[in-house]
């Protein structure tokens, strides 16, 4: 589904889980600061309406969206956080710097996620022209900072529940051999 099918601002408060004691870290790209301001904006609104407090969000700025990948990288291994979100805004110009900016950003943040154990979430615009970038940053499409704040909050409470999961099986596979009724599992 397109953008422009879809308000990016909007989403179920329902399906959002209890992010009070969640901390957050944002890098803020400050090409284009006028775009990039306006997402952190929204990222930071979308984390206030769903109870995260001010104190838990931890703002760095980088130079460009190829700093996002530096930035971040150093927020979750020196800071606090739960999750990252990074936010940048690539806009075509006349050469093919775009497509080279934007493959290393989307392959950096893909790559951290794989490599850490700490969400970082991808809020990098990469349009065609200004006016798009407007749209999507508080303009008529929505807000793609409030849509990122939703997805760390969620990708936050997924890896506190796997954490707590795994500790619990762990915990009952270490209690020695497992007794159900009539039953006793022997360890291998
Ligand atoms: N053209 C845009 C850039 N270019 C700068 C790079 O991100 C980087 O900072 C530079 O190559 C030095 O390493 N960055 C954006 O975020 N948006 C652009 O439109
Ligand atoms: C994404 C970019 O780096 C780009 O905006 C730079 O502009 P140009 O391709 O005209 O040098």
């Amino acid at each position: 589904m397109a953008t422009i099918n879809k308000n990016l601002s909007e989403y179920d408060k329902n399906t959002i889980p209890d992010a009070k004691n969640f901390r957050f870290g944002i890098v803020v790209s400050e090409w284009n600061d006028t775009i990039t301001e306006g997402l952190c904006f929204g990222a930071v609104k979308g984390l206030l309406e769903n109870e995260v407090p001010s104190e838990h969000i931890i703002r760095w700025n980088v130079p460009g969206s190829f700093e996002l990948i530096y930035g971040a990288k150093k927020m979750l291994q020196t800071q606090n956080v739960d999750a990252v979100i990074a936010i940048g805004c690539v806009i075509q110009g006349e050469t093919k710097h775009f497509d080279f900016v934007c493959e290393a950003v989307s392959q950096g943040i893909k790559d951290l996620n794989v490599e850490t154990d700490i969400p970082v979430i991808f809020c990098v615009l990469t349009d065609n022209t200004m006016q798009q970038s407007i749209d999507r940053s508080g303009g008529k499409h929505g807000n793609k900072g409030t849509e990122a704040a939703v997805a760390a909050i969620k990708m936050a409470y997924l890896r506190h529940q796997a954490s707590f999961n795994h500790h619990k099986n762990h915990q009952l596979l270490s209690t020695g051999p497992l007794q159900i009724e009539g039953l006793t599992m022997i360890e291998e």
